[in-house]
């Protein structure tokens, strides 16, 4: 069995990640071996079978003696160790959840169901680090993945709609607090079926604006409000987190020499932890919405293609109802009025989930298989 070093596991990522191997029974095929960076010596989590203690996430040594790590610690983690790792001689497989080594040349960005061939040629050319794309990058291939896959795409505009958990675990407490905190603000109003919703509004508009609602993780309103801003700026006036669409879906796809053009605005909106993405796409040529909706279906066994109706989409399009599920509904497929080869779509999964550790446990799972 192969010797796995675990690090990050306890965090907001590394809890869906154990939560998915234990219920896909993935620890009964490694010699699972647990890190941290805090609670060197304590126990290991409850796996149903034996484990050492937790050794020391900085401990080059320790690190040394796995086949495999798969991190889920952060950028921070993955730029102090990942360097001296590989420098003391390390050649074993890092598999991890930080963008700190997407892009570099020796990886490979991981999203199997979309690139499986680009992995097994990486494996095949000895390459020793793969690492789990931004989620709603992921989240966008997996949707579209059948409309790539038959290179049917000129160029995507995704808009996005990013929920809190993208932001930590933090950020996901602070939402619902703002929520609470409104509510109580006008408790008394609501209360009362005779006042005037007009001037609950304005109470309420006053509460959001005020020192009084907690921002210390978002920096702004979240709750009644939006922030059309995610990561940091980039010299092209994109965020960062909208700059990534593009170069790391084509590397993803294979396609970094000739790029399909993917670049719109990433809003931070109040859902807990599905990203939902509005999509404007334009095809090489005119194909019909039936072909479209076939194309997309049978690319994944995740997706699931939504009728372009309304009480379909209300029901099944929503982060309410893919929360906590592997889902990606794609709807709202339609024609725009600037021609037959533009195409709307509306896409919505689980951040935590495809968009985090889900790709992460599938590569443990082919390294498993190599
Ligand atoms: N949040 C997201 O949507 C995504 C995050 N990522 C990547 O994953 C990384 C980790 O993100 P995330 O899981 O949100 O980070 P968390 O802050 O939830 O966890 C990171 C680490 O913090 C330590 N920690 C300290 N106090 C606690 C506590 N009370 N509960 C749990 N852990 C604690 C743990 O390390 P220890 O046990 O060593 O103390 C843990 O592994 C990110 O930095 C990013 O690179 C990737 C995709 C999406
Ligand atoms: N930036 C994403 C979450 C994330 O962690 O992305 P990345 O893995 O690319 O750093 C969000 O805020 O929703």
């Amino acid at each position: 069995m192969k010797k796995v070093g675990l690090v990050g596991w306890r965090g907001m990522v590394g809890s869906v990640l154990m939560q998915r191997m234990r219920e896909e029974n993935d620890f009964a095929t490694i010699e699972p071996v647990f890190f941290t960076t805090s609670q060197v010596g304590l126990a290991s989590p409850d796996i149903g079978k034996k484990t050492e203690t937790l050794k020391d996430a900085s401990s080059i040594e320790d690190l040394a003696k796995m086949d495999i790590i798969i991190t889920c610690q952060g950028g921070d983690y993955t730029n102090s160790v990942y360097p001296a790792l590989r420098a003391s001689g390390w050649n074993g497989y890092w598999i991890d959840a930080a963008s700190s080594l997407r892009m570099k040349d020796d990886s490979i960005i991981v999203l199997d169901p979309v690139n499986k061939d680009v992995i097994q040629q990486g494996l095949a050319d000895g390459v020793k680090t793969y690492v789990g794309g931004n989620c709603t990058v992921s989240l966008m291939l997996l949707a579209l993945g059948g409309l790539f896959e038959a290179d049917l795409i000129e160029w995507v505009s995704p808009h996005t709609y990013q929920a809190a958990s993208g932001a930590g675990a933090r950020n996901m407490r602070e939402l619902i607090s703002q929520m609470g905190a409104i509510e109580s603000s006008v408790a008394d109003e609501l209360a009362d079926p005779a006042s005037a919703i007009l001037e609950i509004d304005k109470k309420v508009a006053e509460f959001i604006r005020s020192d009084a609602l907690p921002t210390e993780q978002f920096g702004a309103p979240l709750a009644g409000s939006l922030i059309p801003w995610i990561d940091v700026p980039m010299p092209s006036g994109q965020s960062k987190e909208e700059w990534k669409a593009q170069v790391e879906a084509n590397k993803i796809l294979g396609t970094s020499d000739n790029q399909t053009p993917i670049d719109g605005l990433c809003v931070r909106i109040g859902a807990m932890r599905c990203h939902s993405q509005a999509i404007t796409m334009k095809l090489k040529k005119d194909v019909s919405v039936a072909e479209i909706e076939k194309i997309l279906a049978s690319h994944n066994e995740w997706v699931k293609v939504i009728p372009n109706e309304r009480e379909a989409t209300v029901s099944e399009l929503s982060p309410a109802k893919v929360t906590g599920t592997l889902s990606i509904p794609v709807g709202r497929i339609r024609k725009l009025a600037m021609g037959p080869e533009y195409i709307s779509a509306f896409t919505v999964g689980d951040q935590l989930l495809w968009g985090a550790a889900e790709p992460l446990r599938r590569m443990l799972n082919i390294l498993q298989d190599a």
